[in-house]
């Protein structure tokens, strides 16, 4: 199988995380748009959803699916979304196509976390992906220069700007041992809107795409 099909059974298998007659919060990305397309095909059994960026809204708008403010939203039973790399704990980490902060407020409100992803996501280690860190522009060179201390290379996403009007440090060269702990300490460096780590909030499940099927896996 093909990359593409992997993330299309992942897209197609969690549908049945999807709460008949409420909203699904749905990520962005190449595997969160095969799952907005399979999404489509039960538009009339659900009550409508929270989009994760502008693409996302965009895309479940052009299927005809209703998109809800997430303000206008007390109860998310469950959020959808891909990720760039993620481990046996289920942590993860996002942001590859720059969509990180809304991802990790909109994933804080669901219920449940359901991540799709194709096996060439799973690593023993988080870091081999760069990771992505939103910052307030005016702060972008200080905290390019908190994260070399922290023992990265930031790389600035130039011409990139987020759906929020920020910037992208892409840090590459870390071996991210602790997940929780570098997640808490790059969000303590002023500036820093959010960064790509998701591992104080984790997937409740992940659905992994192999040539041989797709495998469920929970946190171990
Ligand atoms: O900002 C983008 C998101 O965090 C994506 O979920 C992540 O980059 C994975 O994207 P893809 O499914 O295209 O590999």
């Amino acid at each position: 199988m093909t990359q593409n099909e992997l993330k299309q059974a992942v897209a197609r298998a969690a549908l049945d995380y999807v709460v008949a007659d409420r909203l699904v919060g749905v990520g962005t990305g190449s595997t969160a748009n095969f799952f907005i397309d399979a999404l489509a095909g039960m538009k009339d059994r659900i009550r409508g959803a929270v989009a994760s960026s502008e693409a996302t809204r965009q895309r479940l708008e052009g299927h005809g699916i209703r998109v809800f403010d997430l303000n206008e939203v007390d109860d998310l039973p469950v959020y959808v979304d891909g990720a760039d790399e993620i481990n046996v704990e289920m942590h993860m980490t996002k942001g590859g196509g720059g969509a990180l902060t809304r991802e990790k407020i909109v994933a804080a409100v669901a219920q449940k976390f359901v991540c799709i992803v194709d096996e060439s996501k799973l690593v023993p280690v988080l870091g081999r992906f760069p990771l992505p860190v939103e910052v307030i522009p005016l702060a972008r060179a200080h905290v390019a220069r908190q994260l070399a201390q922290l023992g990265g290379t930031p790389q600035w996403r130039e011409g990139f700007v987020t759906d929020n009007g920020n910037l992208i440090l892409d840090v590459h060269g870390l071996s991210i041992v602790d997940p929780v702990a570098l997640e808490t300490q790059i969000n303590q460096i002023a500036g820093v809107v959010a960064n790509g780590l998701f591992a104080r909030r984790p997937a409740d499940v992940c659905l992994l795409g192999r040539s041989t099927g797709v495998s469920t896996l929970i946190a171990a």
